[in-house]
């Protein structure tokens, strides 16, 4: 029903030199120039980018996470860690779409008709140069030293022997200049190019802020034959010459670490009562430069009675145990008082709900990110802790996770 009402605009003339991702740029421009909320991304192995303009930023605030089925409304979610005032949950109506797929054309939600004529007028101007990116107006995270860093670690090590939590995941801001010239738009181009299989998003919203990052892990989905996934993802090294995903091996400490992660997930299917799910692994995945040891869990939703279960698994599954901990409430109480920043969007989700088409949700937890400010980016990582971690060792793991997007800093 949704699609008869969409309306499609096509380029004009004056912007026949332009390519596709030039008019990729050109129509974030445009959200940029009229104070709208967007998000660009390209999904794991899909050749295109995909944009996605709001009609307002109040159009976009929301409450519960998106429902994931083929009625509920079409959108991009981003959720923060934890909600807040300064870290509103935002779902981004599909008001304008744009697909690098389909250069020809650009899409207009019912809801959005009112802007047709200042976007037709938009499709025939000259691009701009310089694009004025979103900004927050909240101070910078502060950024742990390597001693605060190794003084949080302890605590969290003292919080798994005093059994307060059985795992939490500890994180840190870091801040760094951005490169003279920098262009986020060339920025999110080159992340999909280096990282073919990961999430790769660049969300820009007026009061808010822009995150761009390059994820690996999926949070729940919803393929278009009636599939839903989640993933346990944990445990990290590095990708070296020796060590790749057939030869790595892994400590005792990581292997626990990542099937505590299956294990939270196998405790919402029962807290649903579902038992016909298919869990496949662990295994061994690359993702960038990092090893993950990585568990899957599929339900063919079309032979299962839980008509809702996407919706029901998402409410249930964020935050993970794989960036919160377990249990989960004593680790976010563990996280707020102990962590001495704000996470905002970092170890939130992200994602389309039926945008590409009714029925298909992506939706993916927001690692490998960074925040673009003024002058300078805040980069976001965490490493999960068990008894044994050792502060060193997690130290030099959260330098590692921040160098996935630092490379378009340099
Ligand atoms: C918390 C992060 O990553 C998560 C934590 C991991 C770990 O503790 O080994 C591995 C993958 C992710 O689930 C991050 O990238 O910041």
């Amino acid at each position: 029903m949704q699609a008869l009402e969409l309306r499609q605009l096509r380029w004009p003339a004056a912007a026949a030199g332009l390519d596709a991702r030039a008019r990729l740029r050109h129509l974030a421009a445009g959200a940029l120039r009229t104070g709208r909320p967007l998000a660009l991304w390209r999904e794991p192995g899909a050749e295109h980018p995909r944009l996605l303009v709001a009609r307002s930023l109040e159009a976009s605030f929301t409450g519960l996470p998106p429902a994931l089925d083929a009625q509920a409304p079409a959108g991009f979610a981003f959720f923060p860690f934890r909600d807040s005032d300064h870290n509103p949950a935002l779902f981004l109506p599909a008001d304008v779409r744009y697909d690098v797929a389909e250069p020809d054309a650009v899409t207009v939600a019912p809801a959005a008709s009112y802007i047709v004529p200042g976007l037709a007028a938009w499709l025939a101007a000259a691009p701009l140069e310089h694009l004025a990116w979103h900004r927050s107006p909240q101070p910078a995270p502060h950024p742990a030293t390597q001693a605060e860093y190794t003084h949080l670690v302890e605590e969290g090590v003292a919080a798994i022997e005093a059994k307060e939590v059985v795992k939490v995941v500890t994180s840190r801001a870091a801040r760094r200049p951005l490169p003279a010239g920098f262009d986020a738009f060339a920025a999110f181009l080159e992340l999909t190019e280096q990282y073919p299989r990961a999430f790769v998003s660049l969300v820009s919203v007026p009061g808010v802020g822009t995150w761009l990052g390059a994820t690996p892990e999926v949070l729940a989905e919803v393929t278009a034959d009636g599939t839903f996934h989640t993933m346990a993802l944990a445990a990290t090294q590095p990708v070296t010459a020796e060590v790749t995903p057939r030869t790595a091996i892994w400590r005792q400490k990581e292997i626990e670490e990542q099937a505590l992660v299956a294990r939270y997930i196998v405790s919402c299917f029962k807290q649903l009562r579902l038992r016909e799910y298919h869990e496949t692994g662990p295994r061994t995945v690359v993702a960038g430069q990092l090893l993950h040891l990585r568990t899957d869990f599929e339900v063919n939703l079309r032979q299962v009675p839980f008509p809702n279960l996407g919706t029901d698994m998402l409410r249930l599954l964020h935050p993970t145990s794989a960036v919160g901990g377990m249990p989960k409430q004593a680790a976010m109480h563990f996280i707020e008082r102990h962590e001495g920043y704000d996470r905002a969007y970092y170890s939130g989700f992200l994602g389309p709900v039926n945008v590409g088409a009714a029925g298909v949700a992506r939706l993916y937890v927001n690692l490998r990110c960074l925040q673009l400010r003024d002058d300078e980016a805040i980069l976001y990582a965490g490493t999960g802790l068990t008894v044994d971690s050792d502060p060193e060792r997690e130290w030099q793991e959260t330098e590692m996770k921040l160098e996935t997007v630092a490379t378009v800093l340099q």
